[in-house]
């Protein structure tokens, strides 16, 4: 039972559309267990017809909490895989094949697994001036949550090469360039614009969603979750995952001997 201080999600209703909030932006085992749970809850719900997924205050999603991540890693935990399998994985299905639209209102930073989350979703709407990137491979490792395809069907293979390698973060602005991001709002309208296009949608043919979000799913999607979970698992490993780690929360520039 999660009591109040506990929450790490929220799920609020208005009418047909479900808002899940990140209370957190660093994905700690308890923002990922409570996200998937609420998400398969909102996803079984027939009376909810759009749901919206958004963060709190600054920041949308900074993606793994490295803080907790260096504790597992110094610990030598064999679960920091399975983190992939039970959290990651399960968040980004729930959002990919939910029967029902799902928007992202990117509130403010977005990073790592919160871009691949957020790719995970049907359409998305972001604050103006919100910074986005991968920043998986600044940390020594590569995409997950499936970015390493949503990345490339969203912007295609060169830019997304780009933003996977050099891991530079872009802004609202240029995402919206890209067609990754369908309105860049003022910060202060973000919450409203997004209940608006999800009421719009909710009052929609929801069925007509489902079976169109299915038709245009990657098929290859469990396929891909799968590979990057074992290239993890083998980055995870490395001297200069580790590394990297410990010069972020060090806030020092890391150093990288490439293995
Ligand atoms: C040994 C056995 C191993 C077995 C196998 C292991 C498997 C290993 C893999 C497991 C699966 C991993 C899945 C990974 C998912 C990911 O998402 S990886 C990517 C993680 N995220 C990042 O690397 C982003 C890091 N943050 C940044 O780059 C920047 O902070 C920012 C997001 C671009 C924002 O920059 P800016 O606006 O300049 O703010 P900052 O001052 O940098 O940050 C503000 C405060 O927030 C803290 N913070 C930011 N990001 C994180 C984070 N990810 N975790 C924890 N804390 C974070 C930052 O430290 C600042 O804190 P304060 O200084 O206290 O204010």
């Amino acid at each position: 039972m999660t009591t109040a201080e506990d929450a790490a999600v929220s799920t609020t209703r208005e009418g047909a559309v479900a808002t899940v909030t990140l209370l957190r932006p660093g994905l700690s085992v308890a923002v990922k267990t409570q996200l998937r749970d609420a998400l398969h809850e909102v996803a079984a719900d027939p009376s909810v017809r759009a749901v919206v997924l958004t963060g709190s205050g600054r920041a949308f999603c900074f993606g793994q909490d490295l803080a907790e991540h260096a504790k597992v890693l110094d610990a030598g935990a064999s679960t920091a895989l399975s983190t992939v399998t039970e959290h990651y994985n399960p968040i980004v299905v729930a959002l990919a094949t939910m029967p029902k639209p799902v928007l992202a209102a990117i509130n403010g930073t977005c990073v790592g697994a919160g871009l691949g989350f957020a790719l995970a979703c049907d359409l998305r709407l972001a604050a103006a001036g919100a910074r986005m990137g991968t920043a998986f491979t600044a940390i020594g490792l590569t995409c997950d949550s499936g970015l390493s395809a949503s990345l490339v069907r969203a912007v295609g293979s060169s830019r997304a090469a780009e933003l996977v390698l050099l891991a530079e973060t872009f802004t609202a602005e240029q995402a919206q360039g890209w067609g990754l991001v369908r309105d860049v709002l003022p910060a202060a309208e973000l919450a409203d614009g997004a209940a608006a296009l999800a009421a719009h949608l909710a009052a929609g043919p929801t069925s007509a969603y489902a079976e169109s979000k299915a038709l245009m799913a990657d098929p290859h999607l469990v396929e891909v979750l799968t590979a990057e979970g074992a290239a993890q698992a083998r980055l995870g490993r490395t001297a200069d995952h580790h590394g990297a780690v410990r010069s972020f929360l060090a806030k020092e520039k890391p150093s990288f001997s490439g293995r």
